[in-house]
């Protein structure tokens, strides 16, 4: 049994009971039948606290920074960051409009080794984005993390952007109504 699959052996039966009927309409109109609730997941401490613990063993060496997107890697980077001690940054999807007008807040992330990390990746359209935020604000973007990983392209389109994906679970992994396409 591989590291990963260990894992999400332990794992996925915790992690599907965040797997919640719909419908839920994704940001591209999409409609999902079920899907995946990182926010049920994430309000859970000690089951955010044990995927923290696993998605350890993902964070590549060398990392410096872990940065969250908004919102579903919030809260796991604040726990990710916890369990290893590297810092966290936080992305806004788009600059706040006032008080700091940043986009990137917490750590600096210039000259510094960052490590993407989301709840689920579909297209990597999400994480690609922040990639480019990151880039250019002097970052050094080279892998992402995320808990759950659909077969929707996210992995091409990231390896094509030099960034390698770490996955802790992968769709199969949960029972087939979580949000699997049909
Ligand atoms: O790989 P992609 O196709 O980009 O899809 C994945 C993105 O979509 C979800 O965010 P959502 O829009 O649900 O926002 P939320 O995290 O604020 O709930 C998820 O948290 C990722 O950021
Ligand atoms: O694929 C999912 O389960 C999923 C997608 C998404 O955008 N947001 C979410 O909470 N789950």
């Amino acid at each position: 049994m591989t590291r990963t699959t260990s894992i999400a052996a332990v794992l996925s039966a915790r992690i599907a009971a965040a797997c919640v009927d719909g419908p839920f309409t994704l940001a591209d109109g999409q409609v999902l039948d079920s899907y995946f609730d990182e926010f049920r997941l994430a309000g859970d401490p000690q089951l955010l606290h044990d995927v923290a613990k696993a998605m350890h063993a993902l964070v590549p060496a060398g990392a410096e920074v872990l940065a969250g997107v908004e919102l579903g890697g919030i809260p796991l980077v604040v726990a990710l960051s916890a369990v290893t001690g590297l810092p966290g940054a936080f992305l806004r999807r788009l600059p706040k409009r006032y008080g700091s007008q940043q986009q990137i807040e917490g750590t600096q992330v210039e000259g510094r080794r960052v490590v993407l990390i989301d709840d689920v990746v579909r297209t990597g359209g999400q994480l690609l984005s922040m990639a480019h935020v990151l880039r250019a604000a002097g970052g050094h973007v080279s892998d992402a993390l995320c808990i759950l990983e659909r077969p929707l392209g996210g992995r091409v389109l990231l390896d094509e952007h030099s960034i390698s994906l770490g996955s802790l679970l992968y769709e199969n992994d949960l029972p087939a109504s979580a949000g699997a396409a049909s």
